[in-house]
């Protein structure tokens, strides 16, 4: 028997293509109860660990496990699960109801299952319309309701978004969050940190396989989100007092400090109490897209106690007392 627990967790996950090393030695854990985006860009090998999670792909090495079992060894598979890989690959010629009434056959679900689907998602108007006449973020809409058939604890969603219009992703998050919040769960990719990120609570973030960031996304914001950029009499005793009140600093190439989670007014008082003077000095606002390069490049240099983004040094916010945990500066 699965544990009911709600929870996908990937330990030590690898794949290769040949050469090609897909996934790199993924561990995350997926919880109950908020969404989770799966965020990288492309090629990152999202959709390869998605389908190894679903046991549509064989790992290298590694393992998946939903609610403690693997997909195979799940009894009552779409009852716990349901997954939207593609939107794509229905038949133009049938309509909404006829391709769900089929999913219920073949899931033996009753057919009552069809009218709730289509309604969750929004699709009743259009549920005899044949679906080659529909638009992409109808398809999308269809692969959810096909997901949700077998009313599961757990959906798995790969790209969700691709093809939703503004009215159609401010849709799917209010779905989302209602399906999470009465303790479900979802994992969702995403190569594009802004189409998810007023929809996901935690972000796992991959780049070139590899896991770059598993926490909040709150933590991932109250991370970077600010600098004061100064230039100081005194730089390394200004470093020193910065260290000493909790602050990372950063030496810039053209001679200023760079201190981090810390706004101009923070620093001004802190180098008068230490005497060093300022020549100049500016906020500097990251945006979480900038956030999101600097992951999946190796440039992010953490906030308040973290030191510079060196390969192996940067201790993750999980380190401060918190859940996250970071993979190696790629
Ligand atoms: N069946 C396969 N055979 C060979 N290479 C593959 C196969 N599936 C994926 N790859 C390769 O593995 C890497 C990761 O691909 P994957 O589709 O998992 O990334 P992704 O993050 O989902 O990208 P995207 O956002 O573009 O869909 C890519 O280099 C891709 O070309």
């Amino acid at each position: 028997m699965h544990d009911g627990s709600g929870r996908i967790h990937v330990q030590g996950l690898s794949k290769s293509f040949g050469q090609l090393p897909a996934v790199q030695n993924l561990t995350f854990t997926v919880h109950p109860g908020v969404v989770t985006g799966f965020l990288g860009p492309n090629g990152a090998g999202k959709t390869t660990a998605l389908r190894m999670i679903l046991g549509l792909v064989q790992p290298s090495s590694g393992t998946a496990t939903i609610n403690g079992l693997q997909f195979s060894e799940l009894p009552n598979p779409a009852g716990v699960v349901g997954a939207v890989l593609d939107a794509h690959g229905f038949h133009p010629g049938r309509t909404a109801n006829q391709h769900l009434l089929c999913y219920a056959a073949a899931m033996d679900v009753p057919d009552e299952q069809v009218d709730r689907a289509l309604n969750l998602v929004g699709l009743k108007v259009a549920a005899n319309r044949k679906i080659g006449s529909y638009s992409l973020g109808m398809r999308q809409r269809l692969a959810l309701a096909s997901a949700l058939m077998g009313d599961p604890q757990i959906l798995v969603l790969d790209e969700p978004a691709n093809g939703l219009d503004p009215e159609g992703i401010a849709w799917l998050r209010e779905f989302l969050k209602a399906f999470v919040a009465g303790g479900r769960t979802v994992l969702m990719s995403s190569h594009f940190l802004r189409e998810i990120e007023h929809t996901a609570d935690r972000l796992v973030v991959i780049s070139r396989g590899h896991c770059v960031y598993d926490g909040h996304l709150d933590e991932l914001r109250a991370a970077q989100s600010s600098r004061a950029l100064v230039q100081a009499s005194d730089p390394q005793q200004l470093t020193v007092k910065a260290q000493e009140a909790g602050f990372g600093v950063e030496f810039l190439p053209d001679g200023r400090l760079a201190v981090l989670g810390a706004d101009s007014a923070t620093v001004a008082d802190l180098a008068a109490e230490c005497g060093v003077a300022l020549y100049g000095m500016r906020d500097e606002r990251i945006d979480l897209e900038q956030l999101f390069f600097q992951l999946t490049n190796g440039q992010f240099s953490g906030g308040p106690n973290y030191g510079p983004s060196m390969p192996g040094q940067p201790p993750p916010p999980g380190q401060h007392g918190t859940t996250s945990t970071w993979g190696p500066g790629l």
